[in-house]
Formats: structure tokens, C-alpha cells, sequence
């Protein structure tokens, strides 16, 4: 087990991404640094489930500052909505929020992106740090810089490029977080195993277990792997002109699955199915080798992460994929392998390959 603080930076413009045991307790401190001269006010964002933490971590700023504000938001997908954005608009407009002021969000995906995507829209930008507290936020969600919410026509359909001043990744909050949340989210760790790091997929296969237990040293591993991915492919190409594409491997379909089922499903859930999806488009079209693919499958049910889905959603779902973002006019393009760490697009498959992909993990 390694309880060092380890210290990553993006070649870019992102801020730093400390990741450690203790770091909330130290708020305070990682906060000064991260943000250099001391803003006036703060900004909480929470969800529900953290209360307790985000009124320690209050108590301990308010010596710092003139005031910091706390807002609780309505927890997971519930909070990604513009009313919530509204609800906090109306909270940094009545306390005379100004660009020296920053934000910092405390949750998952859900947390991360509505508290980013908020900063990035009041007075068309004020920092914000993110503090992660669940296994996806941790390795996807809280770095990068992509903020949103979404509307009733789909997922994270509003948004902005948005990168934190910094982002505070603390192992010991994991300690509350449910084995089913720990393990969707571990999905996104997952998915850079196949899209860039075959050492996430034998880690997993070796001992899934101890992969996916947040005091061992293999879960360290893959979080580190996955975060220092995610910052060179985001220094990159921040705004999604071609490389950072290859993050949204297995969510073309994984957005329409969320979709279809109202977000009750988990997300990391959806990017499951998706990526299993999109293993057998590619090796249906010759691209990726039969045991390329069937690890996948392998891969995702080891952890418990599901593969299928019914097979009389396909029409629905074939319509909300057209409004995935790497879709340009009618063309539907999708990141399929060509091998492990090999991502490539696939522009405009035929709709009768999309369908024989969709009967091989139709349930
Ligand atoms: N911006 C990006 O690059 C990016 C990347 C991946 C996913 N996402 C988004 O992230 C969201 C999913 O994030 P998520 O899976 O973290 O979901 P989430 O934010 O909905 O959190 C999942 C649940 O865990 C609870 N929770 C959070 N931390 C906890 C803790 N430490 N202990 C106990 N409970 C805790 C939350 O209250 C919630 O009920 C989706 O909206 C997805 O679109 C964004
Ligand atoms: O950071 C990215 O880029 C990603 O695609 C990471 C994804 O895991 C994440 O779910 C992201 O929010 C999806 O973005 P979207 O633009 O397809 O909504
Ligand atoms: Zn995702």
C-alpha cells in the first residue's frame, strides 16, 4: 500500500492533481496552494451524501476567507440540471461573487461536472477545484476539464471546456462509498485499460479483487494510470478535436442507454454495455481479434459490470445515438479497436452492422 501524496502535472494548462490519504482533512492547505493569492470567498458545492465532509471542510476554510458559501445539490444525475445551475447562479449573484472567488466541488461525476460547468458560465469563468469522492470522478470525471449537464433530450448536451485549478484526489473518502458505485465507476479505469493500458487489464485479471479495493496497490496503480492518461490526452487536445475522442470509447451507446433508462442506471454501468457494444462492432468488421473482444466480456463480467441489454431497445436507442456529439449531420462515428490500446473512429457503419453488433449483446 502506498500512503504517499503523489503530485501529477499536466504539460498544459490544467492545475495539478494531488492524490493521498488525509488531503481533505488538509483542505485548507492544498486549497492555498492550489489557488495561489487567497480569493475572498469559496463556494461549496456538495452533494447530499457529503454533508458531514463539506461542513469539516467548511469549518476549516472559514478561518481563510471572508465567506464560504455552502450548497447542497440534489444527488447524482438530479443535480446535472439547469435548475440546480440556477439555484446556484442565484447563490453567487446575492453574494457578489467576483472572478477572484472560486468554486470547489465535493461529490462524483455528477458533483464535479455541474460545479465545473457553473464556473465556467458565471462571469464567463471563475476557478474551481474539484475534490472527487467516488472512483469515477477520481479517474474521468473531476480531470479534463469537461463540464456539463443535461437536458430532457440527452446526456451532457450543455456544456463547456472548463480545467480546474486543481484537483484533490483522497483514497480515504472512498471508505463510505457503495461497492456498487465503486465498481460501475471503476468502469472508466477500465475502459483507458482497453483504449491506451493493457497493465489496468492484467491487473484486474490477475486478482479483481485487490484491483478494485481502494487500499490496495494495485487499485493505486490503475487510479495513477488512468489520471496521468487523462491529463496528456487533455493537454493535448483539450476541446475534443480528435485524440480526446477516444475517451468516449463505449459512450455512444452508453449515453443512450443512460438515456433510455431516465439515469437510474449507473453511467459506468451504460459505458460497460457500450464498450462490449463496441467490441463486437469492431470485430465484426474484421477490425479486432476474436480474443481481443472476448476479453471484454471477460474483463466486464469479472468485476460484475453488465454486458447486455434487451434486445427490443434498438430502434430507440439507434435514434438518441444521433445526437452523440462525435455524430456530424446524419453520420453516426463510434471509437471502436483495432487492438488493445488502439483506438481508432469508425464513421458511418452500416446500420446493418450496428445491428448484428447490438443481437450479440442483446439479452
Ligand atoms: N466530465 C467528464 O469528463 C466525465 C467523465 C466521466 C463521467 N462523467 C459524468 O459523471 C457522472 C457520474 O459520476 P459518478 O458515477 O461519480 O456518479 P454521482 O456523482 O451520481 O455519484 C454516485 C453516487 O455516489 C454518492 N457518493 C459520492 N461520493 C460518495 C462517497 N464518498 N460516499 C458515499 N456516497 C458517495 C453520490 O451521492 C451519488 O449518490 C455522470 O453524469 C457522467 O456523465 C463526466
Ligand atoms: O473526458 C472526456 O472527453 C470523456 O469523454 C470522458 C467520458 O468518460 C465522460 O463520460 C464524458 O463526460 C463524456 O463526454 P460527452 O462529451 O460524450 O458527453
Ligand atoms: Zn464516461
Amino acid at each position: 500500500m502506498n500512503e504517499s501524496l503523489t503530485r501529477i502535472e499536466s504539460a498544459g494548462t490544467h492545475g495539478p492533481v494531488l492524490v493521498g490519504r488525509g488531503l481533505v482533512e488538509q483542505l485548507d492547505q492544498h486549497l492555498a496552494e492550489l489557488l495561489g493569492d487567497t480569493p475572498d470567498q469559496i463556494l461549496l458545492v456538495h452533494q447530499p451524501t457529503l454533508r458531514d465532509i463539506a461542513e469539516s471542510v467548511r469549518a476549516k476554510l472559514a478561518p481563510h476567507y471572508r465567506r464560504v458559501l455552502m450548497a447542497e445539490i440534489p444527488d447524482a444525475e438530479s443535480g446535472k440540471r439547469i435548475e440546480v445551475a440556477e439555484f446556484l447562479w442565484q447563490i453567487l449573484g446575492q453574494s457578489d461573487f467576483t472572478r477572484t472567488d472560486a468554486i470547489v466541488s465535493i461529490g462524483g461525476g455528477a458533483a464535479t461536472d455541474l460545479g465545473g460547468w457553473v464556473a465556467a458560465s458565471w462571469l464567463r469563468g471563475v476557478r474551481v477545484v474539484q475534490v472527487p469522492t467516488t472512483v469515477l470522478a477520481m479517474v474521468d470525471a473531476a480531470i479534463g476539464g469537461k463540464t456539463g449537464i443535461n437536458t430532457n433530450e440527452g446526456k451532457n448536451l450543455v456544456g463547456a471546456f472548463h480545467e480546474p485549478s486543481g484537483v484533490i484526489v483522497d483514497l480515504d473518502v472512498l471508505e463510505s462509498l457503495p461497492r456498487n458505485e465503486l465498481v460501475t465507476g471503476f468502469a472508466e479505469a477500465v475502459k483507458i485499460g482497453f483504449i491506451h493500458s493493457p497493465r489496468i487489464l492484467d491487473l484486474i485479471e490477475a486478482d479483481p479483487d485487490a484491483a478494485t479495493d481502494p487500499t490496495s496497490a494495485a487499485f493505486r496503480e490503475i487510479l495513477e494510470i488512468a489520471i496521468r492518461f487523462k491529463l496528456d490526452v487533455t493537454a493535448n487536445d483539450l476541446t475534443e478535436r480528435g485524440q480526446r475522442e477516444m475517451l468516449n470509447y463505449g459512450h455512444t451507446l452508453g449515453h443512450a442507454i443512460e438515456h433510455n433508462e431516465r439515469y437510474q442506471w449507473r453511467h459506468g454501468a451504460a459505458v460497460a454495455v457500450g464498450m462490449r457494444f463496441v467490441a463486437e462492432l469492431a470485430r465484426l468488421s474484421g477490425r479486432l481479434s476474436d480474443e481481443a473482444a472476448d476479453r471484454h466480456t471477460r474483463i466486464l463480467e469479472l468485476l460484475g459490470l453488465p454486458t447486455g441489454y434487451p434486445a427490443d431497445r434498438w430502434p430507440t436507442l439507434l435514434s438518441v445515438m444521433h445526437r452523440d456529439k462525435k455524430a456530424r449531420g446524419t453520420m453516426l462515428r463510434f471509437v471502436v479497436l483495432d487492438e488493445i490500446g488502439q483506438p481508432t473512429i469508425m464513421q458511418a457503419p452500416d446500420e446493418s452492422l450496428l445491428f448484428a453488433a447490438y443481437q450479440e449483446i442483446a439479452s
